[in-house]
């Protein structure tokens, strides 16, 4: 059997578990998360989405043909041009000023996850990197779906949070997790046992970094 995306989750299944339905996502979900734990894992969020762009530019320096560059050109841009904008007035909509969000200083977390995910791209090749940025891209999409699944999950104007997991379950999201399954399910399918048990490793950190991003927003740590 060729290998696929969903080998990479089923590698490490307890890091992945932790991911999705950690405690941060469930108060989210059902509306008792601390105003201050969403508005510090907000700000670091931003700073989070800026080195992210620096991934997507590395992803296009590391791209060997036309299309591949071009994917990467339109990862960049949803972030550059969108999500960003996004970002910057919801934070604002939660008392974040713009001024406040270009002074921060970065938390261990968000420093450990955007350099590894950067240190992993420039060590190996377009493969690695995608593989380093799935579990966010595809995280926050699966997080969405899982939360909608949950009764205890509370949507609509009773949930101060109702906005971010409207979010992550758009379309638009949707589509482009969706589309990154399909680009890693591609290569995946040629790699050997080796590779994949490297790749694997990759996926894995970077899962626990990104659960290591919500304890730093639960926890309020810098
Ligand atoms: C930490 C983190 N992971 C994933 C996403 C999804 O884009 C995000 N915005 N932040």
């Amino acid at each position: 059997m060729p290998y696929q995306f969903e080998d990479l989750k089923n590698a490490f299944p307890t890091e992945w578990r932790d991911y999705i339905e950690h405690s941060f996502v469930q108060q989210l979900g059902n509306g008792s998360l601390a105003p201050e734990a969403f508005q510090h894992y907000l700000k670091q969020d931003y700073l989070f989405l800026i080195q992210f762009a620096r991934a997507y530019a590395l992803a296009a320096y590391k791209s060997p043909t036309l299309a591949d560059l071009l994917q990467a050109k339109d990862g960049l841009l949803a972030i550059l041009d969108t999500e960003l904008g996004l970002h910057i007035s919801y934070c604002k909509e939660w008392g974040i000023s713009e001024q406040e969000l270009n002074n921060l200083p970065e938390a261990r977390a968000t420093l450990a996850y955007t350099r590894y995910v950067l240190d992993t791209g420039n060590r190996g090749d377009l493969l690695d990197l995608h593989v380093a940025l799935s579990p966010c891209m595809v995280g926050y999409g699966e997080i969405a779906n899982w939360l909608n699944r949950r009764s205890e999950t509370l949507r609509g104007e009773g949930n101060p949070y109702d906005a971010w997991i409207a979010m992550y379950e758009s379309d638009e999201f949707q589509g482009a997790m969706q589309a990154e399954i399909h680009w890693l399910d591609e290569r995946l399918a040629d790699v050997t046992p080796t590779r994949f048990e490297q790749l694997s490793h990759i996926f894995r950190d970077a899962t626990r970094l990104e659960i290591d991003f919500w304890d730093m927003g639960l926890n309020l740590s810098d």
